[in-house]
């Protein structure tokens, strides 16, 4: 059988970490950007844990080191391949998307109800430190995520603010960095959020997560953009070198 699932990228702008003994509550809460070119997951049963991504110009990379795995085998043993226009570990929210996609080409193959899947795509995340509000996010998509309530899909609750100026983003992957260079807290993250929710547009949505990421220590040096752990996001027009990308219209979507 044939499996085909469709997850959108996810770049937050504002977050704030909650942590809860019971790990499908913690979580963050946040602002993001859910991105196409979405990320396209095939998937069957196999005899080991296999992830291989490709990206568009045909480079294969097996993932050897790939944390998640432990969280996520328990849904059964599965072999993707995960076809990608951007690079793993610089902050498009892809080992969310990637759990997502293990999790939900499990469910589709009936080896676990939908929402045990979510919880163990989420729960992979935190467990790894890999990230916190990402599979939320990509799992509802659509636009901008307010995610209100940390934790799993189904656990915790997101507001989406759909964007309907047809506005190009554009992506920079500079560097590969670690995810735990971005769970300290800063309190100002709940003031950014309600500067945002004051005036919801893609330009506000910039404007403060340019001065977040800026008191996090992440200096963009273009106009109209800002910088998040190993990647710069960019309103307007993509320059040489640079990914294009639409704001997601949809979350997860299964083929
Ligand atoms: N070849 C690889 N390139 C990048 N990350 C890898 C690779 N193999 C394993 N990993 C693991 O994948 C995880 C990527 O997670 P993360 O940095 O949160 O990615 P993203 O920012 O894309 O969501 C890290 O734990 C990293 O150690
Ligand atoms: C910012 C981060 C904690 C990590 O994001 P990434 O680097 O893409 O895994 C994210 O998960 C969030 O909760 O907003």
């Amino acid at each position: 059988m044939h499996l085909e699932v469709s997850i959108p990228l996810n770049v937050s702008g504002v977050w704030y970490p909650v942590y809860d003994n019971d790990v499908s509550k913690s979580g963050s809460i946040g602002l993001s950007l859910t991105l196409e070119p979405k990320l396209v997951v095939t998937g069957r049963l196999s005899d080991r844990e296999k992830i291989i991504i490709i990206r568009s110009d045909g480079e294969e990379l097996e993932l050897n080191d790939f944390k998640n795995l432990l969280t996520l085998k328990k849904l059964g043993t599965l072999s993707l391949n995960v076809y990608s226009e951007v690079p793993l570990g610089y902050g498009y929210g892809m080992s969310g998307a990637i759990s997502l996609g293990y999790a939900m080409i499990a469910y589709e193959l009936g080896l676990t109800d939908l929402r045990k899947a979510l919880l163990t795509a989420h729960e992979s995340e935190v467990l790894s430190k890999n990230g916190l509000g990402d599979v939320i996010s990509e799992y509802y998509g659509g636009g901008i995520i307010f995610r209100k309530k940390p934790g799993a899909p189904t656990i915790g609750e997101v507001e989406v603010f759909t964007v309907t100026d047809d506005v190009q983003i554009c992506s920079l992957p500079e560097s590969r960095l670690s995810t735990s260079l971005l769970l300290k807290t800063n309190e100002n993250a709940l003031n950014y959020i309600n500067q945002f929710l004051l005036n919801p547009t893609i330009h506000n949505f910039f404007e403060v997560a340019k001065k977040f990421t800026e008191e996090l220590g992440f200096i963009s040096p273009y106009k109209g953009s800002f910088k998040k752990k190993g990647l710069i996001l960019k309103l307007g027009e993509c320059g040489e070198g640079w990914i294009k990308h639409k704001i997601a219209r949809s979350g997860v979507s299964v083929r």
